[in-house]
């Protein structure tokens, strides 16, 4: 990875010393309209910022799209960005997301460093170089592989967060532990969500997100073990596409839906522990609630799986488990087999 990791405890220091390895003529900082009310304030106070040009793109999911990504463009030229420019992306996973492709994009490419101010954009988005838009109703269906040079975690935006947002990001943490080790699994399966321990989550983040820089170093390009960090992803965009088109949920919230039935198919498929299945599925039944879909839609649901990423050759390509931390990548199932899982996950 050409990326590095920093978990801040001082962030106007790793702030300007991250800039001095990055030569720029000038510096953008891209925020959307929640960040630039709550975070930006944080880093105008530093002397390093005072040149900054600042782009401001509208909040949310629903505007990861080339109207942003525009937006973003004219801001750097209009600022007269070259290629020497360095941008900052300061946000969740929709900002380090399109801020990381728009400056991958301008001019061939400048240099951008990320500093995640939501829990899932610290634990996951930031880290590991997959930035993109949304597109034609997919999920990330445009972007490129590209790391920002630096990535600066500062656990106390997590602060500004609401309840939702820690629950979105927590989703990707689960995840991380689901993939991992037994003890990561416990712990998380055990905080409680509802009223959270904040120090204790801050410890949380930093184990959180060297499970995907782990993982990222060895397959940089999601050939292979990459696809480990997209359990509950197949089940997860089609459900966060669907929402898209009707009520939409937050990436974490469709992650944690997805897991449930990648986690049925887990069990049936590649003997996945049912206890472990049974007390995952509770955990997120009680913190996330549920997504209200019918039998009408799983046709839907079925075709939105067929643009998953990972799928080669017309068929749909799930991330399963063996146990806690056994990772089988590039698993298939039957429609009929994808139907009982959405069954199970309504009716549970
Ligand atoms: O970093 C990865 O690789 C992941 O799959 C992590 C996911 O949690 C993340 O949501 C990612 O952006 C999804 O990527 P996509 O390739 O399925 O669009």
């Amino acid at each position: 990875m050409n990326q590095r990791v920093i978990i801040s405890t001082h962030l106007e220091n790793e702030l300007v010393s991250a800039l001095s390895e990055c030569e720029h003529d000038k510096l953008f900082v891209l925020t959307d309209t929640t960040t630039q009310e709550m975070c930006l304030p944080v880093l105008q106070k530093f002397y390093c910022m005072k040149e900054a040009k600042v782009i401001t793109i509208p909040a949310s999911d629903s505007h990861k799209d080339i109207e942003s990504l525009m937006m973003v463009w004219k801001g750097l030229q209009e600022g007269s960005a070259s290629r020497h420019s360095c941008m900052i992306n300061l946000g969740g996973g929709m900002v380090t997301d399109l801020g990381g492709f728009a400056a991958s994009t301008f001019k061939r490419g400048i240099n951008f460093i990320n500093i995640p101010t939501t829990l899932l954009a610290m634990v996951d988005a930031s880290v590991g170089g997959k930035t993109g838009i949304n597109f034609g109703g997919l999920k990330n269906e445009v972007g490129v592989f590209n790391d920002s040079k630096f990535v600066i975690l500062d656990t106390e935006f997590l602060k500004t967060l609401d309840a939702e947002n820690i629950c979105s990001g927590y989703a990707e943490m689960l995840k991380h532990g689901l993939i991992s080790t037994e003890a990561m699994w416990e712990e998380l399966v055990s905080f409680d969500l509802a009223t959270p321990d904040l120090k204790q989550l801050q410890r949380m983040v930093g184990d959180s997100v060297k499970v995907k820089e782990r993982i990222v170093e060895q397959d940089p390009h999601e050939k292979g073990i990459r696809k480990a960090l997209n359990l509950g992803h197949t089940f997860g965009h089609a459900f966060e596409s669907w929402a898209l088109k009707r009520k939409p949920i937050l990436h974490g919230y469709a992650v944690a839906f997805g897991l449930i039935p990648e986690l049925y198919l887990s069990v049936a498929k590649t003997g996945f522990p049912t206890e472990k299945m049974r007390q995952t599925v509770n955990f997120i039944k009680e913190n996330y609630g549920t997504l209200n879909i019918t039998c009408d839609d799983y046709d839907e649901l079925i075709e939105l799986m067929h643009h998953d990423k990972k799928n080669q050759n017309g068929i749909i390509n799930f991330t399963m488990l063996g146990a806690i931390g056994d990772i089988r990548i590039n698993q298939t199932a039957t429609t009929e087999e994808i139907k009982e899982a959405l069954d199970f996950f309504r009716e549970g």
